[in-house]
């Protein structure tokens, strides 16, 4: 299943559906009026001159749903944790029609070219990337005292070993992947204001780097709680709810995905 999420900083998602229609691109509705799904298209989607113009992102319809779960104002001051190669971040720039500030921290200079280069493309303006490690990258925001509104934790996990390199994964991978998980989600709630929110997601199955990790930051610390997502939202999606009440979690055929949303209190 291929999907694109158009840009809305940049056209009218009826002007561009019109436009790829017109090239022989059969394209479906999605619950979102800025996303469709491909059903046929005569060339690559990912190399026709309204992608190099930044008019879309093709990316599954799974990853649309973390943004949309922040749910981000207009006016918010957001961390987007590990922000590379930019799906979401330019989806919550597009949510905030370019208002408001997003931090965009990313570990791999590699992958910062691909995010910056998908900042540029899609005409993003509200956003400053940090080339950075966060687990580092925390002391400077807590010294200066500096605390975000939203949160998204979008986490490296196993999932991404099989999209990026190509492997089956090992118990010892979930491990290490839920372990860094507990690391970050941890240093976002730090980095919340009060009342702020922080989603969580990742592309894994796993319970471990998933619910597992949920649970131990609701029992780890008593100044978070979880906020329960509809999942009746996500129409047409294979959304089911999670391990945990309140969580959700993707199946195929769409792209795999769990998510979880926490307020600091
Ligand atoms: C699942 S991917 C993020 C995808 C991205 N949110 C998007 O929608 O395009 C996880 C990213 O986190 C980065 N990362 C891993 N550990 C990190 C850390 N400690 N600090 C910042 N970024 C990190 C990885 O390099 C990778 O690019």
């Amino acid at each position: 299943m291929q999907f694109i999420r158009v840009n809305t900083l940049k056209i009218n998602p009826d002007v561009l559906k019109k436009r790829l229609e017109d090239k022989g691109v059969v394209l479906k509705e999605t619950f979102l009026d800025y996303a469709f799904e491909v059903i046929k298209s005569p060339f690559s989607i990912g190399s026709t001159p309204e992608y190099l113009f930044g008019y879309y992102m093709p990316q599954s319809i799974s990853s649309m749903i973390p943004p949309i779960v922040l749910n981000p104002k207009e006016q918010d001051f957001i961390l987007d944790m590990c922000a590379a190669p930019g799906g979401k971040t330019t989806h919550l720039a597009q949510l905030m029609k370019n208002n408001g500030t997003i931090v965009a921290v990313e570990i791999s200079k590699t992958r910062v070219k691909a995010l910056k280069s998908n900042i540029n493309r899609m005409g993003v303006l509200n956003t400053i990337i940090i080339n950075a490690d966060m687990r580092k990258y925390k002391d400077y925001l807590l010294k200066n005292e500096i605390f975000f509104d939203k949160i998204l934790l979008d986490a490296p996990c196993s999932g991404n070993i099989i999209k990026d390199k190509d492997r089956n994964v090992s118990k010892e991978d979930i491990k290490y992947c839920s372990l860094r998980q507990k690391e970050l989600i941890d240093i976002g709630i730090d980095l919340l204001k009060e009342g702020g929110e922080l989603v969580y997601s990742t592309c894994s199955m796993e319970i471990e780097e998933n619910e597992e990790v949920i649970r131990y930051i609701l029992q780890k610390r008593d100044d978070v709680e979880l906020i329960k997502i509809n999942k009746d939202e996500f129409k047409g999606i294979n959304v089911k709810s999670g391990y945990i009440e309140g969580t959700l979690r993707v199946f195929p055929p769409n792209e795999p995905f769990f998510i979880a949303k926490l307020r600091k209190i």
